[in-house]
């Protein structure tokens, strides 16, 4: 149906809203050109001021001209964001089916959706401020007399190169508001000081086998590829992306480094700097304040960083001259959010490598299944790295104790006692890995089988022994270690299985002169702890570690000999169909952590099923063997990467409501040929955070058969009104 357009004689600009509805808005405006989309805009709406960004710029609209309201200002405090992170914005709301205004104004910096235009905030500390090109440009008498200041700063810049900012405060006590003058006219630029414990370190002579990663994909720098870098556990797949890195640098082009965690961070900073210490590197991640993210994302948009490193919400980065993506472990799930937009920032990254027509990296000991596939049939290109780099480092031997005849006391076999105690006398570290943090998971009455859940989540509530307190670990619930059962009034509750917390305690009775650390969320959530244990494990101030999979990742201490699994078995036997592909996952990279460099590794793996296939291949380290026998099974059950899925979530106060409104909304649509719908069913976890859940899940064996159906599906689910129901399309699923 073709609707009526009126021409209006003014310009009107589509705005970009945050507001769950799939529409621009239409207002007018004058003093606007082509040049102007993607800036931000204040308009009216409702009652209110919001701000938003121009997507598009017409002299028509639906709305009679009359109608239209006026903008209310337009910010030129930056330049507009870049038609490249427009079109990013859109491919998302098409691919994802999610409102565009709220992609848009999700992905900024807090600070560039508040009301108001954003000061020219500059980070001072561990800062350089140099001249730009521009800034080299100016002639010094073009700058009157009686601005002294100025006329010295500028000096001072031509002839010391760089100067921080006590140096510019030695001038005088206004040169920093006219540093952030000469920054905003684009004639200084920053670039991170060197950090004083950034030891310059030798630059390793490439192994054959980086070589030829390296060369390979150095020979199609300047082409759309997607490679897979599966490389084992110390393999030096950094090793590989810096050298891409240093290629792609001296094109003067910048890289965008994605990384599963925040606490990774602090360590590929040290490493990058370190190799590029001239380098203006910046990090993206939810750690920082809005105003360091904001400076972050304004380096990156004028193309200053060269180095953008950071978590998934980085993807969303614009990079004017973006050469190289790389994805480090590129199988790990927190690349895809898990509310609202339920994106996969590898997938994203994806799309902006071919967009941009540049070379993105897939890095991984254990790629993700749909990856390994893609690199099977030939969608992606494969490189290996298939021994340690360091020499004489042999991957670790792994060995399962047996619990069904190995006694377990506080969580530990005698054989995992008696290994660390070796390794304690050898003065090597040890690492215990149990992925559980708290004492334990479970406050039981040994009198009537109470036990101790959240009121708001279909989940029990942690005991964390220290604090005296119960957790609930989905919802955040706290409340006060109860003395007696709650059920029978019984004083005989006892803390049931084993978290972090009770491992620490029953090691430190085990080896009271041992220096113990535990790392978990609860252990680091203090600002700097985390770097000081990085600190304190890399100085040899620690024996043994316990840790949760936050110490599983990236991490490379190379006194580390001993690693010790406890329980990993829950997962082997779970209904979730990638469970087994990310205990491997986690268990190889966790095992990959012992007999990096010259101390020869061991793992020990405490485990009621030492036969399974899946702890065979990890004795083995032979993760094709895993992956060819998972995919074969997935072939015949036609799950993914066979099929491709999407799950329609609901959540209400009630289940029967979100299981109404998925029956409903299932009959809304002829399913067409190759388009499965299964029935609604209860979420897993059916209560969270007091709402419950339920969905629905639709799969193809065509992506594109499934992309069409959920678009059309997509347009119907938001013309029904659903008051009581809220619900989220959820595009290739990570899980249930
Ligand atoms: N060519 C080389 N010669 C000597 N040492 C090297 C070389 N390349 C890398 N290394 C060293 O090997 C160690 C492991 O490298 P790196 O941490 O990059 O491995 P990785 O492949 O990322 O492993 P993981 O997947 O376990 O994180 C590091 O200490 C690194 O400095
Ligand atoms: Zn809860």
């Amino acid at each position: 149906m073709p609707a009526t357009r009126f021409s209006c004689h003014m310009p009107i600009i589509r705005v970009a809203l945050n507001i769950p509805v799939n529409t621009l808005f239409d207002y007018v405006a004058s003093n606007v050109n082509m040049q102007d989309i993607g800036l931000r805009v204040r308009v009216p709406f409702g009652k209110k001021s919001m701000t938003g960004v121009i997507m598009a710029i017409d002299m028509n609209s639906h709305m009679a001209a009359d109608k239209l309201k006026a903008v209310e200002y337009i910010f030129r405090d930056i330049p507009p964001l870049p038609a490249a992170l427009l079109d990013i914005f859109h491919f998302c709301s098409r691919y994802y089916h999610h409102p565009l205004g709220r992609i848009v104004l999700n992905g900024l910096p807090g600070r560039l959706r508040d009301n108001k235009p954003i000061k020219p905030a500059v980070q001072t500390t561990h800062t350089l401020f140099r001249l730009t090109d521009i800034g080299y440009a100016v002639d010094i008498h073009s700058i009157p007399t009686r601005n002294t200041v100025a006329r010295r700063l500028l000096t001072q810049l031509r002839e010391s190169g760089t100067i921080n900012n006590q140096d510019a405060k030695q001038i005088s006590p206004r040169t920093s508001k006219l540093l952030k003058e000469f920054i905003m006219c684009g004639w200084v630029e920053t670039i991170p000081a060197p950090a004083e414990t950034v030891q310059p370190t030798p630059t390793p002579i490439p192994t054959d086998e980086q070589n030829n990663a390296i060369n390979t994909i150095t020979a199609e720098i300047r082409e759309f590829n997607v490679w897979l870098l599966q490389g084992i556990t110390g393999s030096g797949k950094t090793e590989v992306y810096l050298r891409l890195i240093a290629h792609v640098l001296s094109q003067e082009k910048q890289t965008l480094v994605l990384i599963p965690e925040i606490s990774l961070t602090p360590q590929l900073e040290t490493i990058f700097q370190a190799r590029f210490p001239n380098t203006p590197l910046v990090s993206l991640h939810s750690g920082l304040n809005d105003t360091q993210r904001a400076i972050a994302w304004l380096q990156a948009q004028n193309g200053q960083a060269k180095i953008i490193l950071g978590t998934r919400l980085a993807v969303f980065t614009p990079l004017p001259d973006m050469g190289l993506i790389i994805v480090d472990e590129e199988q790990d799930n927190s690349f895809k959010q898990q509310d609202r937009l339920r994106y996969s920032a590898r997938d994203i990254a994806i799309f902006r490598a071919r967009q941009g027509n540049i070379p993105i990296i897939l890095g991984s000991a254990t790629p993700s299944l749909e990856s390994y596939y893609n690199a099977a049939i030939g969608r992606y290109r494969s490189l290996r790295l298939s021994s340690r780099a360091v020499k004489n480092a042999a991957l670790p031997i792994v060995h399962c104790v047996d619990i069904r005849t190995n006694k377990i006391k506080d969580g530990l076999s005698e054989p995992m006692i008696l290994a660390l105690r070796n390794t304690l006398a050898q003065k090597h570290q040890s690492l215990i890995f149990i992925n559980r943090r708290g004492y334990a998971p479970v406050l039981f009455c040994n009198s009537c089988a109470w036990i101790a859940i959240c009121q708001r989540c279909t989940s029990r509530l942690v005991v964390h022994l220290s604090e005296r307190k119960l957790y609930c670990h989905h919802c955040g619930y706290q409340t006060p270690l109860p003395q007696a059962c709650l059920q029978c009034g019984n004083q005989n509750i006892v803390p049931f299985g084993h978290g972090t917390q009770r491992v620490e305690a029953a090691l430190t009775a085990h080896f009271p002169d041992a220096r113990i650390l535990r790392i978990d969320r609860d252990s680091i959530r203090r600002k700097g702890t985390w770097h000081a244990a990085l600190k304190a494990i890399h100085a040899q101030q620690v024996d043994i570690l316990i840790g949760t999979q936050l110490l599983a990742k990236g991490h490379d201490f190379p006194n580390l000999s001993l690693v010790g699994i406890l329980n990993p078995d829950s997962a082997l036997y779970s209904t979730d169909f990638r469970a087994s592909e990310r205990l491997f996952a986690q268990l190889m990279q966790v095992a990959g952590r012992a007999g990096r460099a010259a101390v020869p590794g061991k793992v020990l793996i405490q485990t009621a099923f030492p036969n399974h296939p899946l702890y065979h291949a990890l004795r083995q380290h032979d993760y094709d063997v895993l992956a060819k026998m998972l995919l074969s099974e997935r072939k015949q059950a036609a799950l993914p990467p066979f099929v491709y899925q999407a799950l329609l979530r609901a959540e209400a106060h009630n289940i029967h409501t979100a299981l109404a409104f998925l029956t409903s909304a299932a009959g809304m649509v002829e399913v067409s040929q190759n388009i499965e719908i299964f029935d609604p069913v209860p979420a897993p976890m059916v209560r969270l955070k007091g709402l419950e859940h339920a969905h629905l899940l639709v799969q193809s064996p065509s992506r594109k058969k499934l992309q069409a159906f959920l678009a059309e599906w997509y347009r119907k689910l938001n013309s029904i009104s659903t008051r009581s129901v809220r619900w989220v399309l959820d595009v290739d699923p990570s899980g249930f």
